[in-house]
């Protein structure tokens, strides 16, 4: 048995909810750059549940589900207030995921039409929760859902109290169908060995949240704004790559598992932070990235992956940062419950082995001699 360091290019399942081949995404055979260009986030919900695009009905009905359930039980938003207020907003994301759960009659209940309302009510409540814990913290109430809003306008108002710009809605929307789903993703994965046990889809969702939070994954595109604040300016750009380069320290935002030849949702958050740099009249993240972006491919050949150009998108939308990746939650919520939901349906418990490399024949030293 011969460990293979990260399960790099391991094939661990079948799915036919998202491909990655000759570096091309698609959700459902359909891609990536039409659907960033013509559909909606809901759209690309419905079509990563049921396989299919909606028609007019099935989208309206969905966003009327969305819309009905995207309310979280008072005790949750109770439990939020009592948590600290500097808490990492992941941690908090986790955590109250995981308290729904608590409230939620059917959290145990395995049929498939239960799995599916439970998915419906997750994806319409994490935008709600995010928005609350942001508000919470800031000493402000939370703001209840409005009704029949699409899930990114709904969470710019939650968050602001203010009707959203349509500018910030369609580009918001565009970040959500841009991060719905990626084949076996980290957090996927974790999400998916969660249910192999038969455990539930709240689980699920938690684990995968937890798995999101890293910087090696979700976290990355925080860590990226981290990194274009700490530079400072577009003069800075260069010391510093050259600086982390020679250190053979990690650039946030480029590289992946998948990809060598760059992937290909960066084009699209790449156009969509130039052209809000322009409104908002600021180009300066757009600008040191792309700077940033020629330097590290030069030097490195290392592309930027989806993360980095989001951190400045979501700059220009005025969210603050710590929310950049709950925000990829919400996204990918889509993604998860519909590997979740796949799991059960061609179930088999997920239990890889591991190649030892501990000690053998050790001997059992009796307390009093060691
Ligand atoms: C939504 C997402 O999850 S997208 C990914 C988000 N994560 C990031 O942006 C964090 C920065 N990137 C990385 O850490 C990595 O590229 C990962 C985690 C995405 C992929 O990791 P792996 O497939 O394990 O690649 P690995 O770490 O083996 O990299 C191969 C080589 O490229 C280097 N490398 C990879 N990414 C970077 C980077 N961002 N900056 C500098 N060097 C890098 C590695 O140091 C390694 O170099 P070496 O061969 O000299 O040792
Ligand atoms: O697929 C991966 O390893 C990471 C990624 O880009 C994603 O989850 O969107």
């Amino acid at each position: 048995m011969t460990a293979t360091k990260g399960l790099e290019g391991i094939v661990a399942t079948t799915s036919s909810i998202s491909s990655i081949i000759d570096g091309v995404l698609t959700y459902r055979g359909i891609n990536i750059d039409d659907l960033a260009e013509k559909a909606t986030f809901e759209e690309v919900v419905y079509l990563l549940w049921y396989g299919k695009l909606p028609n007019q009905a099935e989208l309206d009905q969905l966003h009327r589900d969305l819309s009905a359930n995207s309310s979280v039980p008072s005790e949750v938003i109770e439990q939020i207030k009592l948590y600290p207020k500097n808490t990492n907003s992941m941690a908090a994301l986790r955590s109250a995921v995981s308290s729904l759960a608590l409230y939620d009659n059917e959290a145990n209940d395995m049929s498939k039409e239960a799995n599916v309302r439970k998915a419906i009510r997750l994806q319409a409540q994490l935008p709600t929760l995010i928005a609350a814990f942001a508000r919470i913290r800031e000493g402000q109430e939370p703001i209840a859902p409005k009704s029949g809003a699409s899930i990114a306008e709904n969470f710019l108002y939650m968050l602001t109290g203010e009707q959203p710009d349509p500018i910030a809605v369609n580009a918001l929307d565009k970040a959500l169908v841009l991060h719905a789903d990626h084949e076996l993703n980290a957090s996927t994965f974790a999400a998916r060995v969660t249910v192999a046990t038969l455990s539930d889809i709240y689980s699920g969702v938690t684990s995968a949240i937890g798995a999101l939070k890293g910087p090696l994954h979700g976290g990355a595109n925080e860590a990226v704004m981290a990194m274009l604040e700490e530079v400072g300016s577009i003069d800075n750009v260069e010391s510093y790559v050259n600086r982390k380069l020679e250190n053979k320290e990690k650039l946030m935002g480029f590289g992946h598992r998948v990809y060598k030849n760059g992937d290909p949702r960066a084009k699209h958050l790449m156009k969509m932070s130039k052209e809000l740099g322009k409104i908002t009249n600021n180009m300066k993240w757009y600008d040191m990235s792309v700077k940033m972006e020629e330097m590290v491919t030069r030097l490195k050949g290392l592309k930027p992956n989806v993360d980095f150009y989001s951190a400045s998108v979501y700059t220009s939308l005025g969210i603050p940062r710590d929310l950049f990746t709950p925000i990829f939650a919400i996204s990918r919520t889509s993604g998860w419950t519909a590997h979740i939901l796949e799991q059960y349906d061609n179930n088999r418990l997920i239990r890889p082995r591991a190649e030892y490399t501990g000690p053998v024949g050790t001997p059992y030293v009796p307390i009093e001699q060691r």
